[in-house]
């Protein structure tokens, strides 16, 4: 085994570190508005509006139009390929938005989930030709980060070793690419809520997968101030009958990241999951306040948890586009108190705060 090898170049180490840092500057973080066509559908299905390319580009307007002081709590947002190429009513492309309030593009670049044959029901994520060619491009039309997402599920037998190696490499292999063209990558492997399980063992499958995605990053030798990391948080299975205090989550997750996740990364930007966006702002609160060190910036990039309450209010009508730019500002500040432990539960009242988001094996 020969150990020779290179980090980038100093040039791009610093210029990734310092886009990771500005992503988790204190009190901020991610709108993550990169769902696919498919998922997006879903999400519009709900509120009654048709799955069409100009609906999808009305509604990444609002978003992408809300009161500038969205950007005191949001610092990026990840696009999906269509919305970076999308106008404004007005012409002006929708990234320019983010651009002039100061927040940083950053865009989807896997292409979904896919079986593992001959595994319980278990897949890998796909997307890897052609993406060095595709971050250039991206980061000349203005990303600096990308997301690509892996799915693990708890059963009796599973996340198979099958399945945890390929996924860690299959993010590893992403994120070198990403660096090698000078884009932040995310790293998402997802511990899927659905099941009976406890937390104790939603922690120890935490545990393991990010252990062998940290291992495997470091095989790929890339750069890990340059990198976010985008992980579940340690909850109890959907279908669990025990309950647990926001500060048993807290301690949970925290715990497992301690165990796993290197302090050269500079950031935690969680996922949602499907937690109801008051419980995502509650737990992420808990994860900043529990009493046990923080070597990285622990905060959000919810895509469910922030857009609940945007959705029910816009219900696809010109005239509730106001409401629901309301809506978003307040789960922004809400996530961004929350990422410095200063959330007061039911402080801040949404629309949608309490209604679950959960979605059965949000695999897709
Ligand atoms: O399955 P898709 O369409 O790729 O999207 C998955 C979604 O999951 C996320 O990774 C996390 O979203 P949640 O916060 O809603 O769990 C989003 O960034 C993304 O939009």
């Amino acid at each position: 085994m020969s150990t020779y090898f290179q980090y980038p170049t100093p040039e791009i180490q610093e210029e990734l570190k310092k886009i990771a840092l500005a992503i988790v500057a204190p009190g901020k973080g991610i709108l993550a508005a990169d769902e696919s066509t498919g998922t997006m559908g879903k999400r519009l299905q709900d509120i009654g509006v048709e799955n069409t390319e100009e609906n999808r580009r009305r509604y990444r307007q609002l978003l992408f139009s809300t009161d500038p002081a969205v950007s005191e709590n949001i610092s990026g947002v990840i696009l999906f390929h269509e919305t970076l190429y999308q106008k404004a009513d007005d012409g002006t492309p929708l990234v320019s938005l983010l651009e002039k309030r100061g927040i940083i593009p950053g865009i989807k670049v896997d292409k979904g989930v896919v079986p593992l044959f001959g595994s319980e029901d278990e897949c890998t994520t796909q997307g890897l030709d052609d993406l060095a060619q595709r971050c250039a491009q991206y980061k000349k039309d203005g990303c600096h980060f990308a997301k690509w997402r892996c799915v693990l599920k708890i059963g009796r037998n599973t996340p198979s070793y099958q399945a945890i190696m390929e996924n860690a490499n299959v993010l590893a292999r992403y994120a070198s690419i990403c660096q090698s063209q000078r884009i932040v990558p995310i790293v998402e492997p997802e511990v899927l809520p659905d099941g009976e399980h406890d937390l104790d063992r939603a922690q120890k499958v935490t545990e393991v997968v990010l252990a062998a995605v940290y291992k495997a990053l470091n095989d790929h030798h890339v750069y890990l101030e340059g990198t976010l990391l985008k992980p579940n948080m340690v909850t109890a299975g959907q279908s669990c009958k025990k309950t647990y205090t926001p500060m048993d989550i807290g301690r949970a997750t925290v715990t497992a990241l301690l165990r796993t996740v290197p302090a050269a990364v500079p950031g935690v930007t969680f996922l949602s999951g499907g937690q109801s966006e008051e419980e995502a702002s509650v737990n992420l609160n808990a994860i900043n306040t529990v009493d046990l060190k923080r070597p990285w910036a622990l905060t959000f990039s919810y895509g469910r948890a922030l857009q609940a309450s945007v959705l029910r209010a816009w219900g696809g009508k010109p005239e509730n586009v106001p409401a629901g730019q309301q809506e978003l500002l307040k789960r922004a500040k809400a996530n961004g108190l929350a990422a410095s432990g200063k959330y007061v539960a039911g402080s801040i009242p949404s629309l949608a705060a309490s209604k679950s988001n959960f979605v059965k094996s949000h695999a897709y």
